[in-house]
């Protein structure tokens, strides 16, 4: 299935339902790339049929999940991710994951596709949200730190990836004092805090999936969405 309009043209959707669709938006707009790049903002099924892969913004995932509903979305969103990559940031990561965790009552319909379990708010309110410098693996220019905004970022709780699962590849995660040690997560001892643990990890790719808990479209830094195009999407046109 590859819908481009032209041969050699990648066509990426943006989510355009609520959130920070934009902003993602004007960062590939800015890449600089062998091959065409089409961005089009995703309402419809139509929309979705046009597109080699899609990023599903930050914002409130809830209010995605029910706006995916309302539009007739979750249905053809489910069958994307099944076979096209796709990058979820922040709320997006949360709609990615295949279970989730700190749920209001009557729970929220997730997307799934990618294998772990995820804790929404996992850092806490609006005013626990921070910014922290990250080491990424794969990164063009790897030596320089990408800045990692977070707000209400979910916390990445465990990996549970099947037999027959793509192998999950840790891109990115924050030093263990950077943690959450708020009630909600059972606070780690710092002495015991493993680097190893879970809940550091930010960036995670899955095969062609990619989830970040925080807002590269929030930078000035286009790196992550060049990385998204060259080993998400690229690798998938070609398989
Ligand atoms: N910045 C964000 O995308 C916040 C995500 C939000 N806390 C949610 O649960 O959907």
């Amino acid at each position: 299935m590859q819908a481009s309009a032209r041969q050699g043209d990648i066509t990426v959707g943006i989510l355009a339902l609520q959130g920070a669709f934009a902003e993602h938006q004007a960062m590939f707009q800015k890449l600089s790339m062998k091959r065409r790049l089409h961005i089009v903002q995703v309402r419809t099924p139509e929309d979705l049929k046009k597109c080699d892969a899609l990023v599903i913004p930050g914002g409130e995932s809830t209010t995605i999940a029910l706006l995916a509903r309302l539009a007739g979305l979750l249905q053809p969103l489910r069958d994307f991710v099944k076979s096209r990559p796709v990058w979820g940031t922040c709320a997006g990561a949360i709609l990615l994951a295949q279970a989730v965790e700190g749920m209001k009552k009557g729970g929220q319909e997730l997307l799934g596709g990618i294998s772990v379990t995820i804790m929404r708010n996992g850092f806490g309110s609006q005013a626990e949200s921070f910014e922290a410098p990250l080491d990424v693996q794969g990164l063009r220019d790897p030596d320089q730190p990408f800045h990692g905004v977070f707000i209400r970022a979910p916390v990445v709780l465990s990996l549970n990836p099947s037999s027959g699962d793509p192998p999950i590849e840790i891109v990115s995660r924050l030093p263990t004092s950077l943690l959450p040690y708020n009630h909600s997560l059972n606070a780690l001892d710092e002495e015991d805090s493993d680097p190893r643990d879970p809940r550091t990890i930010v960036a995670l790719r899955q095969g062609h999936h990619l989830l970040t808990t925080f807002h590269p479209e929030l930078t000035k830094d286009d790196r992550f969405h060049e990385y998204f195009i060259r080993q998400c999407v690229l690798p998938s046109l070609s398989s």
